[in-house]
């Protein structure tokens, strides 16, 4: 069976632009039984040359012993040592094809027991997306739910800050074991690799990372996995959004106009793929004052439900701008599971409770893609 050592020592003699060893490029390395996952820090201004390096470390891992699958990742740092050395001039070509329409058949097994996939999106990054699905996957645990957390936003993994965890996955049969908090399982590309390296992850590179991240992940039965998205509506979240089969969509959006305009974007994402929407949150609505516990609205309140209205998707409702709610995400213990009987937890308890009650009553929607008779 391949070692982190034997991997390293694969990668020694393959060269990067700037004529660097591959081997002193890897910021990240992960094996989980067969699988091997790996990460390079290379130079985003060298696309290419790191495009065919990541290649070419993937062939190389891949045919080691005792390995059957690799993924190799490019993170954005620049690798050391490829300022000084001179350019290899490889020509590699970056265009890679685009992940086939991936069937969910393919998928499935490690899906299969899980009753409603949940994607959490959201048009911008900092909306408060990643507070907002720990909150909500919480929210379902308390309502008697086994649920799964993914953090699938893979430019800024939030998990291991919103719940403190910072363990490597222990595998099991190949398979990664995710941790878990607070009853809920969870599992986060910044697990797998080294939180301080920026993830500027590269659009096909992304979509099989994630494919993986999904089928190799013992979840277990599940009633639920809230699968937080990586913010935007481009090509890596439409992707992600094609291969997973989605029983509901939860969009999260500030007040502000633009955050609306960026919802909107989200939500025809969503629309343009057939997946259900079950609806948006608005994030920040309104200021909870931690003194008196008065409330002040802050932005132009009522934005999101006028636009989902607008829009013709439901509206979920709204969590205030709060001093608790921030502290207890950066300190590790979301809300809902460190202070449940708060009122900033009941706000996320009602939202869980109306997203459930979404779900269970448009079963049909659980499996967009089969056509009943
Ligand atoms: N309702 C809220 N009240 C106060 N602070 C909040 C609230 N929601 C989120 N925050 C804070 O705002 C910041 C961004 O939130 P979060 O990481 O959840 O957003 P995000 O949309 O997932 O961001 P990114 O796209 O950058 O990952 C965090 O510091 C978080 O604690």
């Amino acid at each position: 069976m391949a070692t982190e050592a034997d991997i390293l020592k694969a990668l020694e003699n393959l060269y990067a632009p700037g004529g660097i060893s591959i081997a002193r490029a890897v910021s990240g390395i992960n094996l989980a039984g067969a699988k091997a996952y790996v990460s390079l820090a290379g130079d985003p201004a060298k696309p290419d040359g790191w495009e065919m390096a990541r290649a070419n470390a993937e062939k190389a891992i891949k045919a080691l012993p005792g390995i059957e699958a690799a993924v190799v990742t490019l993170t954005a740092e620049r690798a050391p040592g490829a300022a000084k050395a001179h350019d290899h001039h490889h020509h590699g070509h970056s265009h890679a094809a685009p992940p086939p329409p991936q069937q969910r058949k393919g998928l499935a097994p490690a899906l299969e027991h899980i009753r409603y996939i949940i994607v959490v999106a959201s048009g911008k990054g900092g909306v408060g997306k990643s507070t907002t699905s720990a909150n909500l996957a919480l929210g379902l645990a308390a309502q008697g739910w086994k649920v799964g957390l993914l953090d699938a936003d893979i430019y800024g993994p939030s998990a291991p800050r919103l719940f403190g965890l910072h363990d490597k996955p222990k595998v099991e049969n190949g398979k990664l074991t995710p941790l878990e908090a607070y009853g809920v399982k969870i599992m986060s590309m910044g697990f797998l690799v080294d939180e301080n390296v920026p993830m500027v992850w590269r659009g096909p590179m992304v979509a099989q990372a994630l494919t993986q991240m999904l089928g190799d992940v013992l979840w277990g039965d599940l009633d639920a996995l809230v699968v937080d998205m990586p913010p935007g509506t481009g090509d890596v979240q439409l992707t992600m959004a094609q291969q997973t089969p989605i029983a509901g969509a939860v969009i999260v959006s500030t007040p502000q106009d633009l955050a609306l305009i960026d919802a909107r974007r989200a939500v025809a994402m969503f629309q343009k793929v057939e997946a259900p929407i079950l609806g948006i949150i608005e994030n920040m609505s309104y200021f909870l004052c931690p003194h008196c516990g008065g409330r002040s609205e802050i932005f132009s309140h009522g934005g999101a439900r006028h636009d989902a209205e607008q829009m013709g998707v439901p509206f979920l409702g709204e969590a205030p701008l709060d001093m608790k709610i921030r502290e207890t995400s950066d300190s590790g213990k979301p809300v809902v599971g460190a202070e449940p009987d708060s009122p900033q937890a009941a706000v996320y308890l009602n939202l869980a409770a109306k997203v459930k009650t979404l779900l269970e009553t448009t079963k049909q929607r659980a499996a967009p893609t089969i056509v009943v008779g």
